[in-house]
């Protein structure tokens, strides 16, 4: 029997208390796409805004919560799961949530986006294409899976599932971090609305 237990402080008390309404930017993309370095661009200009945020960084969550999972498709969407379930954790609290994380699979995105309510969820697809990515290699990791080092590498020997409807699309070979924060800035209202 599973029982839901209440409590009396509510989502929304808490965003009354914080001044602004929670929700999650779920940030998806090829590795070197930039999903990292825009996400701390778009957090520091939330947070000098007084606005409560946290990332769910890939990289990070794999040295703990994660870190028995690897990247075969099933581990993948296990990856994903937990990490919508964190998030989910974390808009409740009263934040806005940055994920990062490669994510794939459609489904596995559709099932993080279940998880929330309509205007709590938005889609960030960072399209930088595979070519501008692998020339980038910020960590040296295309070259590793180029040699066959890294195997089940996003983007050379395992899929990624380009999204068919994203509430935003953000090129980084096209627009500089300072034009992409303002379009996420800009995307969203993060005033209570009045229930
Ligand atoms: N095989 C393989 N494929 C893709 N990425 C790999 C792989 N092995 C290690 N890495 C490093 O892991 C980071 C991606 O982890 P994620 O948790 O975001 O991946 S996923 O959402 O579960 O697909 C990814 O980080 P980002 O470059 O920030 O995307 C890499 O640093
Ligand atoms: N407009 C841009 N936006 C974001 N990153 C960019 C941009 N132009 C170049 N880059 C570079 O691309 C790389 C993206 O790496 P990273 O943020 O770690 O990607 P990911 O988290 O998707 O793996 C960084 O070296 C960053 O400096």
């Amino acid at each position: 029997m599973k029982i839901n237990q209440q409590f009396d402080i509510t989502k929304g008390d808490r965003a009354l208390a914080n001044g602004h309404r929670p929700l999650c930017f779920w940030f998806t993309g090829l590795s070197g796409s930039g999903k990292s370095t825009i996400a701390n661009a778009f957090e520091k200009k939330l947070h000098a805004n007084g606005i409560k945020t946290y990332v769910l960084d890939g990289d990070n969550l794999r040295q703990g919560l994660n870190s028995s999972l690897g990247f075969d498709l099933e581990s993948r969407i296990e990856n994903i799961r937990r990490t919508a379930e964190v998030a989910k954790l974390m808009v409740d609290a009263g934040l806005v949530v940055l994920v990062t994380l490669i994510s794939p699979l459609k489904i596995g995105r559709d099932s993080a986006r279940a998880l929330f309510g309509l205007d709590e969820f938005v889609e960030v697809y960072i399209n930088t294409p595979l070519d501008i990515c692998e020339a980038r290699d910020p960590k040296g990791i295309y070259k590793k899976a180029r040699q066959g080092k890294i195997l089940d590498f996003t983007g050379i020997d395992s899929p990624y599932d380009v999204p068919i409807n994203p509430d935003v699309m953000l090129d980084t070979s096209k627009n500089n971090l300072d034009e992409i924060v303002i379009t996420l800035l800009n995307l969203t209202d993060f005033k209570l609305t009045k229930s």
